[in-house]
């Protein structure tokens, strides 16, 4: 892959003499403002491809943990698909809530009603004439599909600046074109908002739908309401997509994004987080992925059918004289051909269609879909079904795995009164996830970060457990400090309003606990 610079500036030759002193001011300067400066000196380019667009390139090798970017949005809205929620703060609101007294949209606050955010829908909804009206709280509501559109549209008429920097983010308009959802958009955005805000001499079915792409390819989801909204940011959109991603993104309690490494980058590495989840399989996040962002992955996870040796997305062989994993040739091709190749077991060589395996991953995956949710017990039977079928990593045993090994302790009585057999499993489980989550998506923190809390707490126990051997005693104490401490460290940019700040919180708790133990 070619990666031309797109020149800041011109290029001018200097002699050193002309050189080492522009250097070594500008070395003094960051010195005497070093506070300042490293707000705006980011460890990282813009560069274009004709293959990626816009894309960041690290200038220096940064260290796992270091903050790249934190940004607040360019603007944020309801998603498209959401219950009524206040469009100040994106909270629920319901038939008791407040309305706009200018604009009659929920609104849960007088905060919320002066909110800079709510202003384009409450000026367009004001021009129009009559008061906007949510009568349906417990369903997804249509009229909201256009707010977020509406907001970037007034950037457009009103606030220019703000709009060249929309403007200039990718909206895939030619690949959307033809497709179900663009004739969905432009009947209940497009045509609505030109109606319904009495715009058809404002702007044409054509600009909206390009702003109906661009916020549908660069917006961020912030998961901080029960529902979550929507941003667009102007640095953090064009971020490239890897799954198995360097780095890692979280939301300050004020929505603000926060782009940290999650592994060493290297001075030219690309930056990269995941657009889809990484504890899906491959075909699936291809397809999600080519749905929601009009491009099929070809990153070194989807290259790989291996998935880095972690074969997550493979079956055991159906023979049962054979140890082997059947896999595709490739899985490149697949999401691109419907038809596929055959899987082919890496020991004894059978094979078996790809329509075979669709239809067996479709049952499990409605097997799973079906199972009650919190139950232990019908976690540790999915498991010993479908671990006759799939490999061990399979990304469906893998999500069971997870809830398994969160599960077992949180029962009344906590991990003390849980069994020796379901401890030993919580264990084994923490630590096979660790080992998969560190081979297939080393630079994620999140996940690890929690499994990293729950080891961490499996050690504390087996100190408990074993009192009448101080060196078991001592070992597993260390082992739990260490644990807490990388778990600290992952998670040290989550906000507390999601289960991982909560755990976080706790974490820090917890090492207080520990001052007292010496190394
Ligand atoms: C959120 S935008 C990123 C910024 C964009 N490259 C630009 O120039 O504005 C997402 C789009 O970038 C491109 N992109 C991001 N990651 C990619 C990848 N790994 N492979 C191919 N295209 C990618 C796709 O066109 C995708 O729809």
């Amino acid at each position: 892959m070619t990666s031309s610079n797109v020149p800041l500036t011109a290029s001018v030759s200097c002699t050193l003499s002309e050189f080492l002193p522009r250097v070594l001011r500008k070395m003094e300067h960051q010195k005497a403002d070093w506070k300042n400066h490293k707000k705006v000196c980011r460890p990282f380019k813009i560069v274009y491809t004709e293959d990626l667009g816009r894309h960041m390139v690290a200038t220096r090798d940064i260290k796992p943990g270091e903050i790249l970017l934190k940004e607040q949005p360019l603007i944020s809205g309801p998603s498209q698909n959401t219950v009524p929620v206040c469009v100040g703060c994106y909270k629920n609101v319901d038939e008791k809530s407040r309305c706009c007294s200018k604009c009659g949209w929920p609104i849960c606050s007088e905060i919320c009603e002066k909110a800079p955010q709510h202003i384009p829908e409450c000026r367009y909804s004001v021009m129009r004439g009559d008061k906007v009206s949510i009568k349906n709280f417990n369903m997804i509501h249509p009229t909201y599909q256009c707010v977020t559109v509406l907001r970037c549209l007034y950037q457009k008429q009103f606030l220019p600046e703000t709009w060249k920097k929309i403007d200039e983010l990718q909206s895939h308009c030619e690949e959307r074109k033809d497709t179900q959802k663009y004739e969905q958009e432009r009947v209940n955005i497009a045509q609505f908002i030109r109606k319904f805000f009495k715009l058809e001499s404002v702007f044409t079915e054509e600009e909206i739908l390009k702003v109906c792409g661009i916020v549908m390819i660069n917006s961020h989801e912030i998961p901080l309401t029960d529902t979550p909204y929507i941003a667009l940011y102007d640095q953090a959109s064009l971020l490239e997509h890897n799954c198995s991603p360097n780095c890692s993104k979280s939301f300050t309690d004020k929505g603000y994004i926060l782009i940290s490494a999650g592994k060493p980058i290297k001075k030219d590495e690309h930056i990269s987080i995941c657009y889809t989840d990484p504890l899906w399989g491959t075909p699936n996040r291809r397809q999600h992925l080519w749905d929601s962002k009009y491009f099929w992955c070809e990153c070194h996870r989807c290259k790989d059918k291996t998935e880095f040796g972690t074969y997550f997305s493979a079956l055991r062989c159906q023979d049962s004289n054979c140890t082997g994993f059947l896999l595709p040739e490739t899985f490149i091709e697949n999401s691109m051909n419907e038809k596929g190749s055959d899987w082919k077991c890496n020991a004894c060589k059978a094979k078996l269609s790809t329509y075979s395996v669709h239809d067996l991953l479709e049952r499990i995956g409605k097997d799973l879909s079906e199972m009650p949710k919190g139950v232990i017990r019908e976690c540790r039977s999915f498991i010993e079904t479908y671990e006759q079928l799939l490999h061990p990593n399979h990304y469906y045993l893998t999500d069971v795995k997870l809830a398994l090994a969160n599960m077992i302790g949180q029962e009344e009585g906590g991990l003390v009164e849980t069994s020796s057999e379901d401890f030993d499993l919580k264990l084994k489980l923490c630590r096979d996830l660790m080992s998969l989550t560190e081979k297939l998506i080393p630079g994620e923190r999140r996940v690890r970060g929690v499994l990293l809390f729950e080891l961490h707490a499996c050690m504390a126990e087996i100190a408990r457990r074993n009192t009448d051997d101080p060196e078991i005693v001592k070992s597993a104490l260390m082992d739990s400090k260490k644990f807490l401490t990388e778990c600290i460290e992952l998670l040290k940019h989550e906000p507390e309003a999601l289960p991982e700040g909560k755990i976080y919180k706790q974490a820090l708790q917890n090492m207080q606990e520990f001052a007292v133990l010496k190394e």
